[in-house]
């Protein structure tokens, strides 16, 4: 089978890096409570898109795999430490500033206390959900999200 299309964003802009770039790996973690809700975080002042709302994590330094960069993120993002980790779905994107393959994973079970070390925002959503603008690699997961739980439900 043939890997998806990347979704293209912001597409009037220039590529940086130009038209061959190599995908930027990218931990992202879907932290769902028992009543079902999940963890949103806002992107921090400085970072490209700040103010827009995503799931927490960020790229795969050197050598790492996705579940040792997701808990790494997590820890030093957001102050929890993870349980096991559930890899879920793969999504490329094509923003201006780089190519990223977003490796989506669900985690159910974390320990400590909610504390946003770089200045972000959070909330715990539900669908249809409140928090706005959302980062354009975050939209599909929300439909992913509602096709799962049944819910209709379009950005
Ligand atoms: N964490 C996260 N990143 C996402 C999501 N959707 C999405 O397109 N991205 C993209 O994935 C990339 C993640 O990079 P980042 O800047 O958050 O990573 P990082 O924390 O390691 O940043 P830094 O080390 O550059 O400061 C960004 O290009 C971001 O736009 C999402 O739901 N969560």
């Amino acid at each position: 089978m043939s890997p998806r299309a990347p979704l293209v964003a912001d597409a009037h802009r220039p590529r940086e890096g130009g038209a061959d770039r190599q995908a930027v790996q990218v931990a992202v973690g879907v932290l769902i409570r028992p009543d079902g809700s999940f963890l949103l975080t806002s992107r921090p002042p400085g970072k490209v898109y700040a103010g827009y709302w995503e799931f927490p994590g960020g790229k795969l330094e050197p050598g790492e795999t996705v579940e040792v960069a997701l808990r790494r993120e997590l820890r030093e993002e957001i102050g929890v430490e993870i349980g096991p980790v559930h890899p879920w779905r793969v999504e490329h994107v094509d923003y201006p500033h780089a190519l990223v393959q977003l490796n989506f994973c669900k985690v159910h079970e974390w320990s400590g206390t909610l504390h946003m070390h770089e200045g972000q925002q959070y909330a715990w959503e539900q669908l249809p959900v409140r928090s706005a603008p959302v980062l354009p690699g975050t939209v599909p997961v929300l439909e992913w999200l509602s096709a799962e739980r049944g819910v209709g439900w379009k950005p």
